[in-house]
């Protein structure tokens, strides 16, 4: 009997010791929120080893025990990660891009077609701008099948410079030209910030490709754009540094992103790229930016490019993007994974049976 008033006791006082320890928790993590804060202004990095190594230092100094220096260290480092993780939790609350700044879906609206929401877009079009009938053919196509967004490469960012590097402003002007002959509109990528705003005259998307995706100064010359960016994530880049970039152009006054999943880099080579398809579910939770998988790039190949698309529409993309030439075979770049009309034909027809409707049906753009 006494025995059991004494572990109520000593169980009572662990409570108030318990609470206290929460208190100061607490209190503790509130500073370091505070400090968060101001090494955000400063832009200073968050995680500070020199600092924590010197509050372990002075508390081991001070440890009356019966805890080891050891293990107050190994409860201490538990501590500091805990502020750290919370930091930066807060950090990335505060991104423009963040679902949490923004419930709602962004529709990126391109002139009076709308891009996300409860619409689902497919943009298509050539790898590279080789010439004005190349375009046309596949542009009669994207138009035939009720689309809106024609694709093409003008500058084109290729791994080796003896490739086929691009039609450049010559290749806008045709884009600009045949889209315009079937009521398109062109999405075409600008690698360079000096040509942004030269891209305005004849494109209505800019593209910043996967190269690009952290190329800051074009990112920044993106966010000084009136017109909307569709930006691809980057061969290497984390979810999360796919998100930076885009805060990079949103943070320079222009909301309307697109993201793009293209794939990313692994060991696997039956694929030109791995499709990380979580990243689609992941981006449309963390962020309330509009969200496409480039199902061409992904696969590198295509006899799965359909159930590809399937999957990237299962798992919430709003958009799909692919490469369509008229003969593949002769393309000046991609010449594997391009499809051409008739399987382009083929591949639509599928998609309208997975919920993609032609374009007087407002579900696709
Ligand atoms: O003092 C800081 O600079 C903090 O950010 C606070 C804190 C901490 O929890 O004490 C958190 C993370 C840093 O790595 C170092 C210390």
């Amino acid at each position: 009997m006494k025995m059991g008033h004494e572990l109520d006791r000593l169980r009572q006082q662990m409570d108030e010791v318990n609470m206290k320890i929460l208190e100061l928790l607490s209190r503790r993590a509130e500073l370091a929120q505070m400090i968060g804060e101001v090494k955000k202004k400063q832009g200073i990095n968050r995680f500070d080893p020199i600092r924590e190594r010197s509050m372990l230092e002075r508390v081991t100094a001070v440890n009356p025990g019966p805890f080891d220096d050891d293990t107050i260290r190994h409860l201490f480092k538990q501590i500091f990660k805990a502020s750290l993780d919370l930091q930066q939790k807060d950090h990335k609350k505060a991104l423009l891009v963040s679902r949490k700044q923004h419930p709602e879906d962004t529709v990126v609206q391109v002139g009076e077609v709308a891009v996300g929401g409860k619409s689902k877009t497919v943009v298509a079009g050539p790898c590279s701008v080789e010439s004005e009938e190349q375009v046309r053919q596949v542009a009669r196509a994207v138009r035939d099948q009720g689309l809106s967004f024609l694709r093409g490469g003008a500058f084109k960012p290729r791994t080796s410079p003896y490739d086929f590097q691009g039609l450049r402003e010559e290749g806008l002007r045709i884009l600009r030209k045949v889209a315009d002959e079937f009521q398109l509109k062109v999405v075409s990528e600008i690698v360079n910030p000096v040509d942004i705003e030269r891209a305005e005259d004849y494109i209505d998307v800019i593209q910043i490709g996967a190269r690009n995706m952290q190329n800051f100064e074009l990112l920044k010359a993106a966010g000084a754009s009136r017109l909307p960016i569709f930006l691809k994530r980057g061969m290497s880049a984390t979810v999360e540094e796919f998100l930076f970039a885009a805060e990079y152009i949103v943070s320079k006054g222009n909301s309307q992103v697109m993201l793009c999943e293209r794939g990313i880099r692994t060991y696997e080579k039956w694929t030109r790229n791995t499709l990380d398809i979580s990243a689609v579910p992941l981006l449309k939770q963390e962020s309330h930016l509009p969200v496409f998988v480039d199902i061409t790039h992904s696969t590198g190949r295509r006899d799965i490019q359909l159930p590809v698309a399937r999957a990237a529409l299962a798992a919430g993309a709003d958009g799909i993007m692919l490469e369509v030439h008229p003969d593949p075979a002769v393309a000046l770049s991609d010449a594997n994974q391009q499809i051409d009309i008739p399987q382009f034909e083929a591949f639509m027809e599928e998609m309208r049976k997975n919920g993609v409707h032609p374009a007087a049906d407002p579900v696709i753009v």
